[in-house]
């Protein structure tokens, strides 16, 4: 019996009420309406249930149809069977690791592979002048030394091609992705798989990206800054040499030296139960070298510097602990102003520091309500959660914490008390060793090698105009004859002698060409003069440095007017414009915040300048 024969007989046999099967019959007149209860399967359905399932199996149509769902079944069994092993054979032979581009252990790695020899010959590439945050010179592909100024290019894995190189005899494939993160926004991820057995090599092939890249950026420092709930990289830096920093003597060592043994003693501070952390209170007169202190022991001790904006939008007390807690193991955080997250409103970003500090004591407070009245944005972070952030059970160890402010006395008790801020060093306007030294230093020849010619001068007596030819030596011939004495060149950008008083023209982009060559006997010299004629504790090394620029070629001339600059800087205090000068009654020259008396109770370890006395070279 066949399928149609076998329909028209379950027809016919519904339309007459009976079906038979086997010659057996089967009641259907009554089961026109089915409800639930006629729904329901009856021991006679039940037991003609296999007779039917016989019957539609004798049925050659359906057993063709059987037998294809049986091989496509096994098919599938199989191709699933295979995938499977096939990963786990690559798992077991292969290792894979995802890397995102932004994290610093991308960055290492793309970095190493822009400089590998695979992407010199592959055939689709991304070009690219990312500078990966290092001033190295990156990919040169030609071969040929590239002298020209601006960005290096560098050969980048294109975007979703895979790429496949040896390294030391393991083979490795390279893919990089871009993945969805977030509803509007992508990362680029980096996809390594290496035949490898075991982690070892892949230890090494990531040690070894991260030994290049530390190597190209060893002169370098990262900084970052802190976003409302992770640090962003802001730049990196040259480091800064410690000998570009002028203080009194002793005053660096002590803080490096501090540093140093603090970052040597992880074992000392675990075994005694004291939180390895350190916290330095760098305060003092605006621009006396806080920042510029910090800077250079960062590159000294090669660490990154994380900078803690207080007074960030979004920033309170939870963020602010999320970000202290990212934090990695040795680092700088800088807080600078730490004052300013307890002022509503940023009030050095409006005022001028300088001017504030000649005003006196009286008219900052007057300025500061000024501020407070007129300011809307305020610091979300209380006094309690940025002290639980500083040594709080989520505050990160090993880190070293420099704050600074030029209002030490407006910071509370607690914060600088041992634990938070243990060290506290005081920076003062300029002493006169600070003044000598900035000199001397400001125009040494780099390397400060004697030069023939300018010993010569030296012994003739001759003065230096402070021009000397493009090949570095001093020539009166390279003074055209325009120029009416030797130290008033005319040929040059610069302004003369008196009307660099009143300008502030930074004088020529090639001054380390046309500078003279001071010997260092001469340039001790000159900068004795120097020193002699800048009052003690007068001005801001900024200030200083400022007015050194102005003569940038002309040492001789620096020195010549600089009492008339100071002069004329004191009548401009007179007449209450800008100057460095100390507040009324402070006669040496400190700042408005300097003396015990001033300072908050239970600080930490203090240290200071010595006041009018100019300390010993
Ligand atoms: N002691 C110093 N030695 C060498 N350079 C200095 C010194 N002090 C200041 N300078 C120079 O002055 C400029 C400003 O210095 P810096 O930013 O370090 O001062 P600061 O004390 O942090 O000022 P502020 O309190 O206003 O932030 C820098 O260019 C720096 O080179």
């Amino acid at each position: 019996m066949d399928a149609v024969s076998v329909l028209q007989t379950v027809l016919a046999a519904i339309q007459s009420g009976s079906v038979s099967f086997n010659g057996t019959e089967v009641n259907t007149a009554n089961a026109t309406v089915p409800s639930p209860t006629a729904a329901a399967i009856t021991p006679l359905s039940l037991l003609q249930l296999p007779t039917l399932i016989a019957h539609v199996l004798s049925l050659s149509v359906v057993r063709d149809w059987l037998k294809l769902f049986l091989i496509g079944g096994a098919l599938e069994i199989c191709r699933r069977l295979l995938t499977s092993s096939w990963s786990a054979i690559k798992n077991y032979f292969w290792i894979t690791v995802t890397l995102e581009e932004g994290d610093d252990c991308g960055y290492w790695l793309l970095y190493w592979l822009s400089k590998h020899q695979v992407f010199r010959t592959a055939r689709t590439l991304d070009v690219s002048t990312r500078t990966f945050r290092i001033d190295a010179p990156v990919v040169s592909d030609s071969g040929e030394d590239d002298t020209t100024k601006g960005r290096n290019i560098s050969f980048l894995p294109s975007l979703d091609t895979t790429y496949y190189l040896w390294y030391k005899y393991h083979y490795v494939t390279v893919t990089r992705n871009q993945v969805n993160d977030g509803p509007w926004q992508t990362k680029q991820t980096l996809r390594i798989q290496m035949l490898a057995r075991n982690h070892d090599v892949l230890r090494g092939l990531l040690l070894e990206a991260k030994k290049h890249y530390a190597n190209s950026s060893e002169n370098m420092i990262s900084i970052y800054v802190s976003t409302s709930d992770y640090w962003k990289l802001m730049c990196t830096q040259h480091k800064r040499p410690m000998k570009s920093i002028i203080l009194d003597p002793g005053m660096i060592d002590l803080v490096l030296n501090d540093a140093k043994d603090f970052l040597a003693s992880k074992e000392w501070y675990a075994e005694r139960g004291i939180p390895h952390r350190r916290g330095y209170l760098l305060y003092g007169a605006p621009g006396a070298g806080k920042t510029s202190l910090i800077h250079s022991i960062a590159g000294e001790l090669n660490l990154d510097v994380y900078i803690l904006s207080l007074t960030r939008l979004g920033m309170d007390d939870s963020t602010l602990n999320s970000v202290i807690a990212e934090l990695p193991d040795k680092c700088i955080v800088l807080v600078e102003d730490i004052d300013a997250a307890f002022h509503k409103g940023i009030k050095r970003d409006i005022v001028d520091p300088e001017k504030q500090h000649q005003e006196g004591p009286e008219s900052q407070v007057q300025t500061q309500q000024d501020k407070d009245s007129s300011d809307s944005v305020t610091s979300r972070i209380t006094l309690s959660g940025l002290l639980n952030a500083l040594d709080g059970i989520g505050a990160q160890e090993g880190r070293i914490l420099f704050a600074t402010t030029n209002d030490y006395k407006a910071l509370d008790p607690a914060l600088c008390r041992p634990g938070r801020l243990d060290l506290h060093v005081e920076f003062k306007l300029a002493s006169k060793y600070q003044c000598r030294e900035l000199f001397r230093r400001f125009y040494l020849p780099s390397g400060g090698n004697k030069d023939e010619k300018d010993e010569e001068k030296e012994q003739t007596g001759e003065k230096d105009s402070g021009y000397s030819s493009p090949s570095g030596s001093v020539s009166s011939s390279a003074t055209p004859a325009t120029s009416p004495s030797p130290s008033a060149p005319s040929s040059s950008p610069s302004t003369s002698s008196s009307d660099s008083e009143s300008s502030a023209t930074y004088v020529g982009i090639t001054h380390s060409s046309r500078g003279p060559k001071l010997s260092p006997k001469k340039a001790a010299e000159l900068a004795d003069r120097f020193a002699a004629l800048v009052p003690n504790r007068a001005f801001s090394m900024a200030t200083l440095q400022g007015y050194l620029m102005t003569y940038k070629t002309r040492p001789y001339d620096a020195v010549d007017d600089v009492s008339a600059w100071v002069e004329k800087k004191k009548r401009e205090q007179k007449a209450g414009a800008r100057s460095d000068a100390p507040p009324s009654g402070s006669s040496d020259g400190t700042s408005a915040s300097s003396g015990s008396s001033s300072a908050p109770a239970e600080a930490g370890e203090e240290v200071k300048t010595s006041g009018e006395d100019e300390p010993a070279p």
